[in-house]
């Protein structure tokens, strides 16, 4: 699906060059859920807007072997939703404007909505909504253009913990639900191995592929099965500390 080739990127920054991406290739597969872990400031964000096309790399190639049209939805830490629109306003953005009418985009972002477990507050507005029922927009308006595959940026990162578990299980049965490729970033290992069909373990800066780790674990995980728990001091064993 998506194909990264020795991918670098660099940053001029007071009259030095700063190394923050290095040499990183990966393969994403189909319908994956690809989770990309590494400590705090190790160039995750730099490399999936990369990805997205929001930053050029200095070196190396992103492909996209399946389609040249695959399309990408973009979830952030901190969602902008935009406040002086409501639920449903919000979730329809995307296509409103690629320019669907106003039935087709009402039905799809109903749908997703209701996925996403707001049904009853579509018109409510941002401010009205708790940070998890923030996120769960975010999520619903990445899914409304239907795109191959979805980003997300340390989604769940503000969120207390309780809350957090939850949006976890939520986001996995929406991909159950929906089947697409998702490339989660995050620095947290038991968040990256409750999820991931893949872990990409990422140095600290600047980020090189360390390790990539295949959980033969059944869904829903349990994070205290022991074979779980095995996995994860194995990972943390591997995890370079956050600079
Ligand atoms: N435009 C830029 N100019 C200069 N340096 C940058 C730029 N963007 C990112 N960096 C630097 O690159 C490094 C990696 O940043 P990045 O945001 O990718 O880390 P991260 O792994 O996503 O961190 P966190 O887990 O805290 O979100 C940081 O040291 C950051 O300051």
């Amino acid at each position: 699906m998506l194909r990264l080739e020795n991918i670098a990127k660099s940053f001029y920054a007071r009259h030095e060059v700063f190394d923050a991406v290095s040499d990183v290739s990966i393969d994403v597969y189909e319908n994956e859920f690809l989770t990309i872990l590494g400590p705090g400031q190790c160039g995750k964000s730099v490399l999936l807007n990369i990805i997205a096309g929001l930053e050029k790399p200095t070196k190396g190639t992103v492909d996209f072997p399946a389609s040249s049209d695959t399309t990408m939805g973009f979830v952030f830490q901190k969602t902008a939703v935009f406040p002086w629109k409501t639920v449903m306003e919000n979730v329809e953005l995307g296509l409103q404007i690629k320019g669907a009418n106003k039935k087709e985009r009402r039905e799809k972002a109903q749908y997703l909505i209701e996925l996403v477990g707001l049904k009853g507050f579509e018109n409510a507005y941002p401010y009205q909504l708790s940070g998890g029922m923030k996120q769960r927009v975010g999520i619903a308006r990445a899914y409304c253009v239907n795109p191959d595959i979805l980003l997300m940026d340390e989604p769940f990162g503000a969120l207390d913990a309780q809350t957090r578990y939850q949006m976890e299980e939520e986001v996995l049965r929406i991909w159950q639900a929906e089947k697409r490729t998702v490339i989660f970033v995050t620095n947290n290992i038991e968040e990256a191995l409750f999820l991931g069909d893949r872990i990409v373990l990422l140095s600290a800066c600047p980020a090189k592929v360390k390790e990539i780790y295949i959980p033969r674990l059944e869904r829903p995980r349990n994070n205290i099965d022991p074979d779980f728990l095995a996995l994860r001091e194995e990972i943390e064993a591997n995890t370079d500390l956050a600079l």
